[in-house]
């Protein structure tokens, strides 16, 4: 398995960055490596984001040295979002069925989790949160029927998306993860917008579902000093507490999002008129 450790920023050095400082800092190029678990842990409330891309072997969850921990989720969560074929995340021994945009939660203290593709032409892409966690919850399954489905926006702005709402307190029992994923329209390219911060909780973007030649501009930094990052199909960007997180595409595309932090309510945000962007 490979790792990277992030430290966390303030914003008012995240001023000073110029585009590859703000690349290196933010930007998560590359999660996804066939028959590998990549990981980055980030100290932005300790969140982590994976990829796990089985193709001709089964791919075991472990931990790694700075966690300390004798196996990952001892003192950690996870909510796992397929991307990619239809596959199998297998927890303790029992199976569970991943399709296409389909969600697992499993909680702390199971012990041996793997990863396996069905079929190795269309391998699964797990997509992996985790954040620390001191009470187990069940393991959970969200299909694509059981998640909490809102529309947003409108075709006239240029913001009509359906919001997944998939590892949420609605669905879920959670110690402090939240997470889901949201499916731009065609013809519809911003995402998050109007945008918003939340104090209480960081974020993590990984866009999808963005056709090979075309982009998304992730934007980021206070919402009166923001900074923009440019991002391909499969990569993830980390979003500080104190980040606007928003984005806007050269066509549609989907993402998965992930929180982490002081609450569980998804609706806590703070929205920053249009007008206010700088
Ligand atoms: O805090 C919530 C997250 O930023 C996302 O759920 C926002 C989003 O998917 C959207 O508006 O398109
Ligand atoms: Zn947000």
């Amino acid at each position: 398995m490979k790792y990277e450790v992030r430290y966390s920023t303030h914003p008012q050095d995240a001023k000073n960055y110029d585009t590859q400082k703000l690349r290196d800092q933010y930007l998560i190029t590359s999660l996804f490596e066939q028959d590998e678990v990549v990981m980055v842990y980030t100290f932005e409330d300790r969140f982590i984001a994976g990829g796990a891309m089985p193709v001709n072997q089964k791919l075991k969850l472990e931990s790694f040295d700075p966690l300390k921990a004798g196996f990952f989720l001892e003192r950690r969560e996870m909510g796992v979002v397929n991307i990619g074929g239809k596959g199998q995340v297998i927890v303790d021994g029992v199976a569970h069925a991943l399709d296409y945009k389909e969600a697992l939660y499993v909680g702390k203290g199971k012990e041996e989790v793997y990863f396996v593709s069905e079929n190795p032409e269309q391998p699964a892409f797990f997509y992996i949160n985790s954040t620390p966690a001191h009470q187990a919850f069940p393991v959970q399954r969200v299909s694509r029927e059981q998640a909490v489905r809102i529309e947003l926006g409108a075709m006239e702005t240029a913001n009509h998306r359906i919001l997944n709402k998939l590892i949420v307190n609605e669905t879920v029992e959670t110690c402090q993860l939240q997470m889901g994923m949201t499916e731009l329209q065609p013809g519809s390219v911003w995402n998050t917008m109007p945008g918003h911060v939340h104090d209480r909780r960081m974020e993590v973007y990984l866009y999808f579902e963005v056709p090979a030649d075309q982009a998304v501009c992730h934007f980021m930094g206070e919402a009166q000093e923001s900074r923009h990052i440019w991002m391909h199909d499969k990569q993830a960007v980390i979003s500080p507490a104190w980040s606007m997180h928003s984005g806007s595409g050269t066509s549609n595309y989907s993402f998965v999002w992930g929180m982490a932090g002081e609450n569980l309510d998804y609706g806590d945000m703070d929205i920053i008129p249009i007008v206010d962007l700088k």
